[in-house]
């Protein structure tokens, strides 16, 4: 599996988005990066797929310079959920997410029962497979998400990068959904608006103004006088009966 190092900065003309960001996360580590909104978190992750290409700094993948790999060689390694994603809206839920096997596949290694089996698993494992013969356009925003996500776990990632995947689902599938990705043996950068969600993460990279300013374990990191600094607001951290975890309740900041 492939441990990430991220020493990168991003400017579009002239305007610095991300400055220094510069972290590890582990083979099969779950990151989760919060921020509030522009703070850069879409950026740092479109840069760690791919999609934009690497001006300054170094990114690697598993000790490869991410700016040596080729496109395909990406896309073997790293799926990306991005939040706001267009599908061809003539096919059906099955074709789509079988177009995550297509770094796979070329002439000498056309489509077989191999990815039969990957594309079922991967369905089955967000809640769709009774919907795998549905038209795309019938399908609801949070049937969507889920699908998008099958085609993402459809790819075999080493690496999963998720852009608030959360945001469309109901409660039931929002947890399932954060379980599932928490027990995959990949590793995961999941950018997170519900900081309770990011309480389930390994590790939380806080984002402010572009840069990384500060990163570790959710309880060190996620502390009233971080939330208030970098979000403006109050929080209550309240100890649930008989739950391990934290609770976090909000107010305005004056
Ligand atoms: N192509 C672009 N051209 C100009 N500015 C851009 C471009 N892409 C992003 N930005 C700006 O960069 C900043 C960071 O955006 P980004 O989408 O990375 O933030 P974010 O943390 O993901 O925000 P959100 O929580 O709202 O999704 C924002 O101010 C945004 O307007």
């Amino acid at each position: 599996m492939h441990p990430i190092q991220i020493n990168v900065g991003w400017r579009i003309r002239g305007r610095p988005l991300l400055q220094d960001v510069s972290f590890e996360v582990q083979a099969g580590e779950t990151l989760g990066l919060i921020g509030p909104n522009g703070s850069g978190k879409t950026t740092l992750l479109r840069l760690l797929a791919g999609l934009e290409k690497l001006k300054q700094g170094t990114v690697y993948l598993d000790h490869r310079d991410m700016s040596r790999m080729s496109r395909r060689e990406v896309a073997r390694t790293v799926a990306f959920v991005e939040q706001q994603v267009s599908t061809e809206e003539r096919i059906n839920v099955y074709q789509a997410v079988s177009l995550g096997r297509t770094p796979f596949l070329s002439p000498l290694r056309p489509w077989a029962l191999e990815d039969e089996q990957i594309v079922a698993c991967a369905l089955h494992d967000v809640g769709m497979s009774q919907l795998a013969n549905r038209a795309w356009h019938t399908l609801s925003g949070g049937e969507r998400q889920r699908a998008h996500i099958a085609r993402a776990l459809a790819q075999q990632p080493e690496i999963l990068l998720l852009d608030e995947p959360t945001n469309h689902l109901d409660i039931r599938h929002q947890l399932s959904l954060l379980q599932l990705v928490e027990h995959l043996p990949v590793t995961v950068i999941v950018a997170l608006h519900d900081l309770n969600q990011a309480m389930m993460c390994d590790r939380v990279g806080v984002m402010e103004d572009g840069r990384l300013v500060d990163i570790g374990m959710p309880r060190t990191v996620l502390t009233a006088a971080r939330l208030r600094q970098t979000f403006g607001v109050h929080v209550d951290i309240l100890q649930a009966p008989g739950e391990a975890n934290t609770v976090m309740r909000f107010r305005q900041a004056l």
